[in-house]
């Protein structure tokens, strides 16, 4: 179970919003946030792979500790150990596809894999630039999975990819989540688009 209890003060220079998000996320399993444009979905997932730092709260992971405003703990987002995709990819610009990859894992036959389900093996020498932007995107989500993370975080993962490739991707996707025990927690505009995952789906800011 991930708990969470967290306040952050968002928007501090334009009069300030309360971000209060509680709530206990099952493990190995897609818990689907769904919200409007500033309702801080994006600053949640990044208090819980700990970029941003709230003010208040507590999240613990299976009963270990990650953050503790009272107690003073703060695990670096390192040691929290969490795959993150970025709304923006994040991609390094001078790193080939399978660079980004190897950077991640040395498992030749796990990058394989990966390149695989994206659809990208035959760009594996590309860089970024090369790519359009669903491979791109693709590209920000099998790196997130690369290092096997138990918890993964995906800002909008999905939303370069056409419908007929999500209909390809989101499935093996979803195959892959249930072997290797995956929790994830993914933010979509379009909740439909993750009918895909079994698994709750919390509304923030409605
Ligand atoms: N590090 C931060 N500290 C304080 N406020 C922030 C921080 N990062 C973003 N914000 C503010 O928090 C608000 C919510 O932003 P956020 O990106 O979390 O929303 P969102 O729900 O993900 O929106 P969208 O659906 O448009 O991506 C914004 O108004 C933003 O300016």
């Amino acid at each position: 179970m991930i708990e969470i209890d967290i306040k952050k003060k968002l928007n501090i220079d334009n009069g300030g919003q309360l971000l209060k998000f509680t709530g206990k996320l099952p493990l190995h399993t897609v818990t689907k946030i769904t919200g409007p444009s500033g309702a801080g979905k994006t600053t949640l997932l990044k208090i819980i792979a700990g970029f941003i730092s709230p003010e208040l709260g507590r999240i613990s992971v299976n009963g270990s500790i990650w953050l503790d405003t009272e107690e003073k703990i703060n695990l670096s987002p390192q040691k929290r150990l969490a795959g993150f995709v970025f709304q923006d990819y994040a991609l390094f610009p001078h790193m080939t596809v399978l660079q980004h990859l190897q950077y991640a894992t040395k498992g030749a036959q796990w990058i394989n894999r990966l390149l695989h389900m994206a659809e990208l093996t035959a760009f594996a020498n590309h860089k970024p630039m090369h790519l359009s932007g669903g491979q791109q995107q693709r590209l920000a989500v099998i790196r997130a999975l690369a290092t096997k993370p138990k918890l993964v975080l995906m800002d909008e993962p999905f939303s370069a990819l056409d419908i007929k490739t999500k209909l390809r991707f989101l499935p093996a996707l979803n195959g892959l989540f249930a072997e290797m025990q995956t929790t994830a927690i993914i933010v979509s505009h379009y909740p439909h688009e993750l009918d895909v995952f079994a698994g709750n789906g919390i509304s923030m800011g409605e």
